[in-house]
């Protein structure tokens, strides 16, 4: 019986595709205030009332193009690396998501149960970069019922690692075989946020988005901000692959609603890289280490529809990092 264990969160999906489902989970996903940041009262209107009825039924027809015998990628595969995980570490690891199944709660308690020499849960968020609507919310929702919770185990947290070296070391050699054949660009399409979040989070009040390279400007903002950590995976990563300049991009996709995001959108850039001459494109999706909606249907499928219509030949969507065995050792090393 092992004194450590440890827990990895995820996203979540909807239980099936039903539109029911899809609804039961997005109402569950935008009534989080990390996500959709407004007082509760409107927050609830928009989502209940707007949101969930309208996106349901689109975001059930999404879910039913991708949905696999086994159930949700995204799901599926987080428990294929929970079961890796603990084969490579030897600890015991649990699974759990921020919406739907499993719960925390439901992950907390079979630890408890199974695990009574338990002293310490290492909870690692699969999320490499901070977000409010990701990594932190993530982490305080285990907090806050791990807290409830009266358990006997500590729990310990692990930092956002989008600059930690086997990370880079693992993404990297995920796109390396990828650039044996020809391309003309690497597009680095990561999920956006409002950029009202980047705002919030910037500890010095004074510095995210007050300037074009803020983000390439040392500063204690950069422990929250979501802008800088992409551009910082980006640029380990270009360093490893050598690649130049001219080769390579960011993007964010995934927008909701009518606020500003993050940008260049990707559903833009894809749009207009073939008139500047780019053909043959390679997408990698980083803020994701499990292949999911929004890398299999909105880059997969809608991404490349986009590029191929707008005069792209070649259009490779590369994998997430998903069971890559270099990614469960790296998992390894920073638990
Ligand atoms: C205001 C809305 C949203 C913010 C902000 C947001 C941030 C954010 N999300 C991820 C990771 C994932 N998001 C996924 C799906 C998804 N995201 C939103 C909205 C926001 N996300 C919605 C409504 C959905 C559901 C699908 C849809 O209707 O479009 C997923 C995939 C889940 C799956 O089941 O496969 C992931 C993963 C990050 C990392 C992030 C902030 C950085
Ligand atoms: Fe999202
Ligand atoms: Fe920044």
């Amino acid at each position: 019986m092992s004194k450590k264990v440890l827990l990895l969160a995820n996203l979540g999906s909807p239980d099936s595709f039903a539109v029911k489902d899809v609804r039961k989970y997005l109402r569950e996903f935008l009534m989080d205030g990390r996500v959709i940041d407004i007082p509760k009262v409107p927050r609830y209107l928009l989502v209940n009332g707007i949101i969930a009825p309208f996106r349901a039924p689109r975001s059930a027809k999404k879910y039913k193009s991708i949905w696999t015998q086994e159930g949700s990628p995204l799901i599926v595969l987080s428990e294929k690396l929970r079961a890796r995980v603990e084969e490579k570490t030897g600890l015991p690891a649990y699974l759990s998501m921020r919406y739907g199944n499993p719960t925390p709660q439901a992950s907390l308690s079979e630890i408890q149960e199974y695990q009574p020499n338990a002293e310490e849960v290492v909870l690692f968020p699969l999320y490499p970069h901070y977000a409010m609507s990701s990594y932190e919310t993530a982490v305080e929702y285990v907090k806050e019922v791990w807290e409830k919770g009266n358990y006997a185990f500590q729990l310990k947290i692990v930092d956002p690692y989008y600059n930690h070296p086997d990370y880079i070391q693992a993404l990297s050699n995920s796109i390396k075989p990828f650039l044996r054949e020809e391309f003309d660009h690497l597009l680095f399409s990561y999920h956006g946020v409002p950029e009202r979040h980047i705002l919030k989070g910037d500890i010095t009040g004074n510095h995210c988005l007050k300037s074009t390279d803020c983000c390439r400007t040392p500063s204690p903002a950069h422990k929250f901000c979501y802008r800088h950590q992409v551009f910082e995976t980006t640029r380990l990563v270009i360093e490893q692959l050598n690649l130049n300049d001219e080769e390579y991009s960011v993007s964010f996709q995934s927008r909701l609603g009518s606020d500003k995001w993050l940008g260049p959108a990707t559903s833009d850039v894809l749009a207009q890289l073939p008139g500047k001459g780019v053909k043959k494109i390679l997408v990698v999706t980083p803020a994701f280490v499990s292949d999911c909606l929004e890398t299999i249907e909105e880059i997969g499928m809608e991404g490349r529809e986009t590029f191929l219509e707008a005069g792209g030949e070649k259009f490779t969507a590369i994998p997430c990092l998903n069971l890559s065995d270099e990614w469960v050792e790296a998992i390894g090393k920073m638990v």
